[in-house]
């Protein structure tokens, strides 16, 4: 929140204007100066007779110099309410906008809903006006305080899509108005990780994501009163705005329904990637997945390809989800609570042997360690999903993996996200476009 607009604090009003605009009626700014910025405290426009205030208060400051006429902040506005238009966007990466976020203080603590100075884009970052957030469970890890890379206070999110309101110099692969998914997972196309051919991970700003800043300037774009909020998993989604690098955010086709794809930022990948490009599973395999919250539920019938007719041993502790995981097409089920023999055993026994793949989708290395344990000897292969508290360690004897088992992991599914993220929306929408929509009668 900006000095002059903080509740008690004076200013000197400079101009209250109306204006009529095209695109959005009457449109009254209250304008302040100070110093070297000029504030617009609030607008109000009439879109359909009557008054309506415009939740900018205090959002929007820029420098003096730049002597915007009231039509250009008027335009300025109505962008932002109404997202982009294509004129003037070559302005817009000079301002500051004060914008609503849920800021982590502490862990374990509620996050508290405040009014953020989103600083503008610097080279090589993109600023995205996030129109659709998830919360996956790694949300809530970091939240926890078990995250060893947490730091507080923060703004949580990964999961999301948006629109690029901004970018800085040198951008070239996204422009203002282009919709975009944050990846949290980067590729930069050029460090030893992405031209390596055998990864996903990218080097390139992984040493200033994990400490909460933006690679130019190791510092944050995110501050309450001056106080900086670090950023997280660069992409930081429980914002209206966020600021991330170029190389963490993918461009997708406009037409795709925000609310759905923003599932494509992590969970949905995740889980398919763990069984198409981690463990490769073979048609016919069998397959036990440990734990149904989105991560486990893409790794599913689906995951699997159902036409290849994976055996899917579902294993959650609430049967409530089984419901859920059969719309997926899996038949089997089982409840650990429901068997007194360790649940590997258990499922060695159904399985003549052992499953030929597992997935851990939950975070519990005690379940990591059940989850290798049932694969078959000699090829059974598990793969580990789920993301565990600071200072837990996995452990088995080694002789499970000297008879064969593997012991694998995977993270965003093993997809290189800004080359693969749009390539999934693309298969989603033509799945979308090919189904026909239902008979009105
Ligand atoms: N490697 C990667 O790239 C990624 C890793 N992750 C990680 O994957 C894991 C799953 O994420 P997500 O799907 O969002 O999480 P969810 O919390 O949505 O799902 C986890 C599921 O596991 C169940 N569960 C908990 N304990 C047990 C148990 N002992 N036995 C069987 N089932 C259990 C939970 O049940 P209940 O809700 O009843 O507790 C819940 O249904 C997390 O650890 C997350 O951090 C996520 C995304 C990417
Ligand atoms: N900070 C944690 C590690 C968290 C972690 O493993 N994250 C996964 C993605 S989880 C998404 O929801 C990941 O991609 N890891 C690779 C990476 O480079 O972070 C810790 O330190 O334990």
């Amino acid at each position: 929140m900006c000095a002059v607009g903080t509740p008690g604090n004076t200013a000197e009003v400079t101009g209250i204007g109306g204006k009529r605009h095209s695109r959005a009626d009457t449109v009254v700014l209250v304008i302040a100066h100070k110093g070297f910025w000029t504030y617009v405290l609030g607008a109000i426009w009439d879109p359909e007779g009557g008054l309506f205030v415009v939740h900018f208060s205090p959002h929007i400051l820029y420098p003096f110099f730049l002597f915007f006429t009231l039509s250009e902040i008027i335009r300025q506005l109505i962008k932002i309410r109404h997202g982009y238009s294509r004129q003037g966007h070559h302005l817009q990466r000079y301002y500051y906008l004060y914008y609503v976020s849920a800021v982590a203080y502490e862990a374990n603590k509620p996050l508290v809903i405040e009014d953020v100075e989103v600083a503008p884009p610097q080279a090589g970052e993109v600023r995205v006006q996030i129109l659709f957030t998830a919360l996956c469970h790694t949300d809530a890890y970091t939240w926890s305080g078990k995250d060893p890379e947490g730091l507080f206070p923060c703004i949580l999110g990964h999961e999301a899509a948006g629109i690029v309101e901004s970018v800085g110099e040198g951008v070239t692969e996204v422009k203002p108005g282009d919709h975009v998914i944050p990846c949290y997972q980067a590729e930069c196309k050029e460090c030893k990780f992405c031209k390596s051919g055998k990864t996903n991970l990218c080097g390139k700003i992984r040493g200033a994501t994990g400490v909460g800043v933006m690679m130019n300037d190791r510092k944050s774009r995110f501050s309450v009163k001056g106080t900086p909020i670090y950023h997280f998993m660069g992409t930081s989604t429980f914002s209206q705005y966020t600021v991330v690098h170029d190389v963490s955010v993918a461009k997708i086709d406009p037409q795709a329904p925000l609310e759905k794809v923003c599932l494509l930022g992590c969970g949905v990948p995740t889980g398919l990637g763990a069984v198409w490009n981690t463990a490769k599973v073979e048609a016919g395999s069998n397959v036990a997945i440990f734990g149904l919250g989105t991560v486990g539920l893409a790794v599913s019938g689906r995951g699997c390809k159902s036409s290849w007719c994976c055996t899917n041993n579902r294993i959650d502790i609430d049967t409530r989800k089984f419901d859920r995981a059969k719309e997926f097409g899996v038949t089997e089920f089982v409840n650990p609570k429901d068997h007194e023999k360790p649940i590997q055993q258990v499922l060695v026994d159904m399985t003549d042997g052992g499953v030929d793949y597992s997935f851990e989708c939950i975070g519990n290395v005690s379940i990591m360690r059940a989850a290798l344990e049932c694969c078959h000897k000699g090829w059974g292969t598990s793969v580990i999903v789920g993301v565990a508290a600071s200072g837990q360690e996995i452990a088995t004897r080694p002789f499970q993996l000297v008879t064969g088992r593997v012991w694998k992991g995977t993270a965003f599914g093993g997809f290189k996200s800004r080359t693969q993220v749009p390539q999934l929306v693309d298969k989603y929408m033509k799945k979308v476009n090919q189904t026909p929509t239902p008979n009105p009668k």
